[in-house]
């Protein structure tokens, strides 16, 4: 299977970022890839969560979600649209970063909200706090598609390993993670943490990023890490795609999967323990 990483600068302008994703989306298929994927909050990056709350909308009124399911019908690709923000359903008051899973007819195959909230002081100019803006979900998920079966997941999420090891365990072959990840950690952090998802569960570990100085609001501007990354199920970085915005195709094998688990069945070897007191 081929796949096409789309590696982007979202804006805060859903209506422009959705025509982007279709330029490139185009491109993907072009390019001959069965599925593209798109980064964390590919509709919308922005601090201002009263620009946000005017933009942003319900799942069943996002025109975003619309637009991206007329492409992948339009073009016959899956996509994963790594994820929308986009408003809760109520009583929940908080916006929702939840990625959709698109089947070449259209339909929403999986969607999943992203568990684990970045409330992070990375140094003293650069704070999170995700969850005063996001409520985070409570279930894991596991997609099946004719290219292998996907689990899902949202970028701070790569940090609990036990996530991902689940989700192998539960059937997963290929690991998404769409980020929109920190200048501040991404340097020491970002491709580590990818290759020890990928050697740990055997999975291949797709993961498109934001890239880039984001437009700015009231001053309030933001800068992500880049480098979208594709990691073999063996730990070999099969793309790093720097920090320039762009299609990125890479050629996947499933017979890779069993291959690595083969020589190292680590997945199958968990032990129960006691402790520690
Ligand atoms: O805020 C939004 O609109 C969408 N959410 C994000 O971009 C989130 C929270 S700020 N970013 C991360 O999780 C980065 C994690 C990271 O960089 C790390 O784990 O080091």
């Amino acid at each position: 299977m081929r796949a096409a990483l789309l590696q982007m600068t979202s804006s805060d302008d859903p209506a422009q970022n959705l025509a982007t994703m279709r330029g490139m989306l185009a491109r993907a298929r072009d390019e001959g890839a069965q599925i593209a994927l798109t980064p964390e909050v590919c509709n919308c990056v922005s601090m201002d969560r009263g620009h946000q709350a005017e933009v942003l909308r319900p799942e069943d009124a996002d025109e975003g979600l619309a637009g991206l399911r007329a492409a992948a019908a339009e073009l016959g690709i899956w996509v994963l649209a790594g994820s929308l923000a986009l408003k809760a359903e109520p009583p929940e008051t908080r916006f929702v970063n939840r990625s959709f899973l698109i089947s070449p007819e259209g339909e929403i195959a999986a969607r999943y909200d992203k568990m684990h909230m970045f409330d992070v002081q990375v140094s003293e100019t650069e704070t999170y706090r995700e969850s005063s803006g996001y409520a985070p979900g409570g279930r894991a998920v596991l997609a099946d598609t004719p290219l292998g079966t996907l689990g899902l997941s949202i970028c701070y999420d790569v940090r609990f390993a036990y996530l991902y090891r689940a989700l192998a365990q539960a059937g997963a072959q290929v690991l998404t993670v769409p980020a929109a990840f920190s200048p501040g950690t991404g340097p020491m952090h970002w491709q580590p943490l990818l290759r020890a998802r990928a050697i740990e569960t055997g999975c291949y570990v797709l993961a498109p990023a934001q890239t880039g100085q984001h437009a700015a609001r009231a001053g309030r501007s933001r800068r992500t890490y880049g480098h979208s990354m594709v990691i073999s199920p063996w730990g070999e970085v099969l793309l790093d795609a720097g920090t320039d915005p762009g299609v990125f195709c890479v050629d996947l094998d499933m017979g890779a999967v069993e291959e690595a688990r083969r020589k190292v069945p680590a997945l199958s070897h968990d032990r129960q323990f006691e402790g520690p007191a």
